[in-house]
């Protein structure tokens, strides 16, 4: 199917209109228990990403001899972890994956690709697990943004990157920083989390999965552009042809979050299958 068919084709599935809680999704201002515990994980996750913490983050989870295990035992692991930045969900991350999978599998049969990166695309949320030195929420959740150039009022709780060290240094705050305009996504330095990590992990254990995967992976959380636009300016041809399966993937990421949980064990083998086809048994973490 072409990508353009595919894109308008995304409506078919029948979306809810309301999240886990029984309000729209991505609300960050309403005024609920719940969004007090998001807008203080923003208030820190913007205090503390700075361009230098970005490559401490790489210079340590980059090596990839934390642990080695399966894709499936990596979805087992998430089970007891609940996302604080989230306004839509709290249920464990394990069925989070299942709802994205499972919405993306009815609404694209044919694409059995999609439906293992739905049930992956959050998986670099390992990163909370003891194993990997039980990095604080902040520095694994959330929306992303890119470091080393201004950052754009369509962030969600922009107003807390006045303290922020970056906000306030001549090398990184002006208009584009240390980029230039259509130098590539892949050029920006991402504020550290589970999408670019996973991403990382993909290819350096081979997986097969074809690059509109990974590509829809590593910026999933990078709403200012696929939902306002900011940073679109550093774009070039090659993200210009990879966004529509971002969007794709989000919209199933977003709108399948609800109470109605997944039965893991009736799904489990057709995904077992998948990711046999396209990971190996043992990846390295
Ligand atoms: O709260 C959510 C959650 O952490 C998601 O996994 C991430 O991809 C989103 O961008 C974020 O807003
Ligand atoms: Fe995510
Ligand atoms: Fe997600």
């Amino acid at each position: 199917m072409a990508t353009a068919d595919l894109v308008s084709n995304v409506e078919v599935w029948p979306a809810p209109t309301s999240n886990a809680f029984g309000q729209e999704f991505r609300l960050y201002d309403a005024a609920s228990t719940r969004s007090s515990i998001v807008e203080e994980f923003y208030r820190t996750n913007h205090i503390n990403q700075t361009y230098s913490f970005v490559l401490e983050m790489k210079e340590k989870h980059l090596k990839f001899n934390k642990r080695k295990m399966g894709i499936w035992d990596c979805c087992e692991l998430l089970n007891e972890y609940v996302d604080e930045s989230d306004p839509d969900l709290d249920e464990p991350q394990i069925e989070h994956l299942l709802q994205t999978a499972e919405a993306l599998r009815k609404d694209y049969p044919n694409e059995d690709w999609l439906h293992l990166t739905g049930l992956i695309h959050d998986l670099g949320k390992v990163l909370l697990h003891p194993a990997f030195g039980e990095e604080p929420q902040w520095a694994v959740v959330g929306d992303t943004f890119p470091l080393g150039c201004a950052f754009d009022d369509a962030i969600v709780h922009s107003q807390y990157f006045k303290e922020n060290p970056d906000y306030s240094n001549p090398l990184y705050n002006s208009r584009n920083g240390i980029y230039t305009e259509g130098c590539g996504l892949d050029k920006l330095v991402m504020s550290w989390g589970h999408d670019e990590y996973m991403y990382q992990v993909m290819k350096f254990n081979n997986s097969t999965l074809p690059p509109q995967a990974l590509f829809a992976i590593r910026y999933h959380s990078f709403y200012a552009l696929h939902q306002a636009g900011a940073y679109a300016r550093f774009m070039n041809d090659l993200d210009r042809e990879m966004m529509p399966w971002l969007l794709i993937l989000n919209k199933h990421d977003l709108y399948s979050k609800s109470k109605v949980l997944i039965d893991v064990e009736e799904v489990k083998p057709y995904y077992l299958s998948l990711i046999d086809k396209y990971f190996p048994k043992e990846l390295q973490w």
